[in-house]
């Protein structure tokens, strides 16, 4: 089993790819926002020590849950912020996901695993994948499909823009680039291509 690592800015359009990935046979797909979502569900040590370092921010749900819109206004916004949240999810991230690469590799089941992070390179997640993959969308063409799916503005998509790395980055870092600004099947087309490239299959 090789164990790859997916990374992007914000709406490069890594959904469409990895929904891709996950609909072929001996491929998973794991997901880090989805994950610490799950670890940062009320009654979890994470949930306990953001209520802590957070406290007096409102950026919870009338349910008493996390309310990601909040959220990310907070942490897009205030860098030692943004930098106190991942200092309490990514280790606990981490570690499950070492334990479930552990248990695929037990299983054997899989000839691909797969993580999708937007924190990959600034995590070190390079130590721990067989390689690194760049889903590369110019900052133009981001911000255009986000305002027009997301409804966001400029000034959100300018926050996020700068918490994270430069196009040149993600390049120095990623092994595999697939380039996701022609259409879709464009960019799927690529994704076969370098799954074959790369011998996977
Ligand atoms: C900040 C949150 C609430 C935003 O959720 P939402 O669905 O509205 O996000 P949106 O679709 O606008 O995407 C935000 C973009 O920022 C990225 N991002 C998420 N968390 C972070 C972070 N801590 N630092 C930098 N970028 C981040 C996302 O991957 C995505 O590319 C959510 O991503 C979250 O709970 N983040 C904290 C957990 C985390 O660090 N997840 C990433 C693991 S690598
Ligand atoms: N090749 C494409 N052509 C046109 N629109 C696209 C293309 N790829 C993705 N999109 C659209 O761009 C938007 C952002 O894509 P997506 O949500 O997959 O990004 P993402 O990288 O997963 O974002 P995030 O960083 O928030 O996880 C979506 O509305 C998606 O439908």
């Amino acid at each position: 089993m090789r164990f790859i690592g997916i990374t992007g800015g914000v709406g490069a359009g890594k959904s469409a790819i990895l929904a891709h990935l996950a609909s072929k046979p001996g491929i998973r797909v794991m997901l880090a926002d989805e994950i610490a979502h799950d670890l940062m569900q009320p009654g979890t040590e994470c949930f306990q020590k953001l209520k802590e370092k957070f406290a007096g921010e409102d950026i919870y749900q009338p349910d008493g849950s996390l309310d990601r819109a909040q959220l990310a206004t907070v942490i897009f916004s205030d860098d030692r912020k943004r930098e106190e949240l991942n200092a309490i999810v990514h280790p606990a991230v981490r570690e499950y996901v070492l334990q479930q690469k552990e248990a695929e590799e037990r299983a054997g089941k899989l000839f691909l695993l797969v993580l999708e992070a937007a924190l990959l390179i600034e995590e070190h997640y390079d130590e721990i994948c067989d390689e690194l993959w760049y889903i590369y969308t110019t900052e133009e063409n981001r911000r255009a499909r986000l305002k027009a799916s997301r409804g966001y503005s400029d000034a959100h998509v300018d926050r996020i823009f700068a918490s994270q790395l430069s196009e040149e980055e993600y390049r120095r870092h990623c092994r595999v680039v697939i380039d996701n600004n022609g259409t879709l099947e464009e960019t799927l087309t690529q994704t076969e291509e370098a799954l074959r490239r790369e011998a996977y299959e």
